[in-house]
């Protein structure tokens, strides 16, 4: 089976991938969405894709692509630690001080904003298409005084010096990855988890004082767990959202289908994006 990731080689999507598909053929895409077309068009079987880090939320153009442009099943979810270091070409190592310009992911620069504002106040930053894509270019541009921030396997592949590890903000700096896949593949399989949980794409009817209330009203009454809910832009008009909510367990025959038929009875437009089991990497 081929797994299609955001490329190139040793981003943090990759190690996501290794972690639960070892000696699976592997496809770098440059973007999040390339590599989701690659599962549509048959390119490849899977795709692993960011969804939502610990520090900076939801990886928009992730959910955002999903619900409005490929309707590809969520069949799992990888969580795994992630850890930022600031890396340079080896020929710049001994004056990393004087770097000019940092490169890397949006959201990895963002993890890092207390330390890019402290230790190298002033110095831009410029985002690229993942962490590794930047870790790539610094090896490309000896003579340019320019670093990445990328993890530990990219600073191998790429041959850089890291020059000061652990950089990000906060501890417990987690990602969150789905796989989506149209094979029906049974993830459990692979991930050895059985902790499932459930993502629901749920639009309101307009001008209905209260439904909100009453969309979590049947979830709490059910006692069904919400992991996380989250507000997107239907891209329609301003004020106007969809929510995405993940449930905090597998879909059954009886309290999810419930909740979904009194959600319609309320007029809101209700998705199953999946029901996939988690995996949580330590
Ligand atoms: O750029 C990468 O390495 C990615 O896989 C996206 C990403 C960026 C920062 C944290 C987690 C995932």
């Amino acid at each position: 089976m081929k797994v299609g990731f955001l490329g190139p080689k040793a981003t943090f999507t990759e190690l996501a991938v290794k972690k639960v598909f070892p000696g699976f053929e592997l496809e770098p895409y440059r973007t999040i969405p390339e590599s989701m077309d690659a599962v549509v068009n048959e390119k490849v079987e899977l795709a692993v894709v960011p969804v939502e880090n610990t520090l900076e939320g939801t990886v928009n153009i992730t959910l955002d692509y999903l619900t409005h442009v490929v309707q590809l099943p969520i069949v799992g979810e990888i969580t795994i630690p992630i850890k930022q270091h600031l890396m340079v070409h080896p020929d710049n190592q001994e004056n990393w001080q004087d770097v000019n310009k940092v490169y890397s992911h949006s959201h990895a620069i963002a993890q890092c904003h207390k330390f890019l504002h402290n230790q190298l106040h002033g110095i831009p930053y410029e985002s690229v298409s993942s962490t590794a894509a930047a870790a790539k270019m610094v090896m490309d541009h000896p003579e340019q005084r320019i670093a990445a921030i990328a993890n530990e396997l990219a600073a191998e592949e790429y041959g850089l010096s890291i020059v000061q590890h652990n950089i990000h903000d906060f501890d417990h700096n987690h990602t969150r990855f789905f796989v989506l896949s149209e094979k029906g593949i049974n993830f459990e399989e692979y991930s050895g988890s059985s902790h499932y949980k459930t993502t629901l794409m749920v639009t309101l009817p307009t001008d209905k004082a209260g439904t909100l209330h009453m969309v979590l009203s049947a979830f709490a009454w059910r006692k069904i767990n919400l992991s996380k809910i989250e507000s997107r832009p239907m891209k329609t008009g301003i004020g106007n959202y969809f929510f995405i909510i993940d449930l905090e367990m597998k879909l059954d025959d009886v309290l999810i289908p419930g909740a979904i038929a009194e959600l319609e009875a309320l007029g809101c437009g209700v998705t199953l994006l999946g029901s996939y089991p988690s995996k949580m990497i330590k």
